[in-house]
């Protein structure tokens, strides 16, 4: 019986039988994957109607046998004048079938990018297109991958069903076989065992593709030091990152940053409520406040990452968000290009409390993004800048690992030496030391102290007092969504004049750290 088996299994009757199936599931898979990724795209943006239309196909498609869809369309292509033949028949039905499989399958990994990972290309000025080219495909394709090749194991059975409209495939041979012959166990399970070899094959191809985009598995660079190297010196940093700061303030332009009258909500919820501030180059502004202050979304919203609900917001002489016209009247931008362009003019880096590094991208991928790609500047200078960047933060040598071959310190460095790379006019820092060990905080703080004594034009949302009192030059406490007052370190974290002030760094620093603490200040809460 084995040999009859084998037999069937090699007969070239059968094998031509396979290959058409194989050329059949082939057609389907590419074709299925490019509609169904569209179909996703479409799903997942923001024109309602397309929303609507792919919603109603996958209803359909999902809620009807491919049975039934093949034997619809063999009948109703010809009734519209379009005779394909089988074959071409049976790849338009399993097409339109299994793309919405690979939709839904695509809409799953693209939702399990993380937010932060596209927040840290568009605050790189990146346009979604090549945000998804480098860092959403890549990472959503090593989501849906297990998925996707399961569907074409399943696609290379499927093709069995194309038998009902007579198209000469495997299961065909082997039921014209059997009724030839009668030996159904031995047809049958000669064709059976190349349905198996066949996925079998499927299932190593899976595995090496699995293995080769699934950077968490990569092994870290021979070359890595195996000490983590500690920081150069404060004068030799300075000196590498001297190259990258803005030193001069730029002629006629008093503020590299202006916001007047912001207003966020989010849906009745108004977080900023009106706030207004003003940075010129070279400041170093801290922004603390209790949390839930604001002080994330007004970050958010200086790089344009949250719209504004009104107000205006100028970076690097750039009107972020909005357009006023001649006549003074202001418009919000909707045209995600137009906001793209701007955000790329204005040059506002930001660093993330989360790090957010291109999870999928190696070290020196992830300072090169944003200037090859978005910036067009030239590869080698930009390699050279990467490469002076990473020596003065300690981490010459690291060029070639994964971001999760790092510990939190040193992803926080390189997220810094990333939005240096892109020559910001200002930098904005998210609360940058929240998500480390105590002991990776100095590391982190150190360069960007070093940063504000080159006068670089930074914002820094901070809970680390020390740090204000060391390098801000200004201090500004928000609460509830206002400004509460602004001024020099000691001003406000020594001799605050509003009561609330006085009630958070009691809060944060303890009492007897205030020098007002003894002497109530008109109106100071009891
Ligand atoms: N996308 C959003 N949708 C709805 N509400 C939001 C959104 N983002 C922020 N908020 C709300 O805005 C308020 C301010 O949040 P924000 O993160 O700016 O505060 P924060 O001062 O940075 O706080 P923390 O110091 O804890 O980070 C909070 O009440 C928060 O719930």
């Amino acid at each position: 019986m084995l040999n009859d088996i084998l037999g069937y299994a090699t007969l070239p009757y059968f094998l031509e039988g396979i290959l058409v199936a194989l050329r059949i599931a082939g057609a389907t898979l590419v074709l299925s994957l490019l509609l169904g990724l569209a179909l996703a795209l479409a799903h997942n943006g923001k024109i309602r109607f397309l929303r609507w239309l792919v919603g109603g196909y996958l209803w359909v498609i999902r809620g009807t046998p491919v049975l039934l869809q093949l034997i619809f369309w063999y009948n109703a292509l010809p009734a519209i004048g379009l005779r394909l033949g089988g074959e071409l028949t049976a790849i338009w039905s399993l097409t339109i079938a299994f793309a919405a499989f690979v939709c839904e399958l695509s809409r799953g990994g693209l939702m399990a990018v993380k937010q932060g990972q596209l927040d840290a290309g568009a605050a790189l000025g990146m346009s979604p297109a090549t945000v998804f080219r480098l860092v959403r495909g890549p990472q959503a394709l090593r989501v849906v991958l297990p998925g996707l090749c399961t569907l074409a194991t399943y696609l290379v059975k499927e093709t069995s069903l194309a038998s009902v409209i007579a198209v000469d495939e495997l299961t065909l041979r082997a039921q014209q076989e059997v009724s030839r012959t009668f030996q159904f166990v031995a047809v049958f399970g000669g064709a059976a065992a190349i349905y198996i070899v066949v996925n079998t094959v499927i299932a190593f191809v899976q595995r090496a593709l699995e293995k080769k985009l699934d950077y968490t598995r990569r092994k870290p660079p021979r070359d890595l030091p195996s000490a983590p190297g500690d920081q150069p010196p404060a004068a030799e940093a300075k000196r590498l990152l001297d190259e990258v700061v803005l030193s001069e303030a730029p002629p006629g332009r008093p503020h590299v940053v202006s916001a007047r009258g912001v207003v966020k909500q989010f849906g009745d919820h108004v977080v900023l409520n009106g706030v207004d501030l003003n940075v010129r180059h070279g400041e170093v502004v801290c922004v603390i406040g209790p949390s839930g202050s604001g002080k994330t979304t007004l970050l958010r919203c200086l790089n344009n990452l949250e719209p504004v609900t009104s107000g205006v917001i100028e970076v690097n002489g750039v009107e972020l968000g909005t357009r006023t016209d001649r006549s003074g009247a202001r418009t919000v931008i909707t045209s995600e290009r137009r906001r793209v362009r701007d955000r790329a003019r204005a040059r506002v880096g930001m660093v993330f409390q989360q790090f957010n590094l291109f999870e999928n991208l190696t070290v020196g991928k992830n300072l090169a993004a944003a200037p090859i790609r978005t910036q067009k500047r030239d590869p080698e200078e930009v390699r050279r800048v990467a490469g002076r960047l990473l020596s003065a933060v300690g981490l010459a040598g690291y060029g070639n690992a994964y971001p999760h071959q790092l510990s939190g310190g040193q992803q926080q460095r390189v997220a810094i030496c990333r939005a240096l790379a892109a020559q910001p006019s200002v930098l904005l820092f998210d609360e940058p030391t929240s998500a480390l060990d105590p002991e990776k905080v100095g590391e982190v703080l150190q360069i960007m102290q070093e940063l504000g004594e080159l006068g670089m034009t930074m914002i820094v949302s901070t809970h680390e007092m020390s740090f204000a009192r060391r390098c801000a030059t200004r201090v500004v406490f928000m609460d509830g969504g206002n400004i509460v007052e602004s001024g020099t370190p000691q001003q406000i974290l020594e001799n605050p004049r509003e009561p609330r002030t006085r009630q958070f760094l009691r809060t944060v620093l303890g009492d007897g750290v205030l020098a007002v603490a003894s002497v109530p200040a008109e109106g100071d809460e009891k």
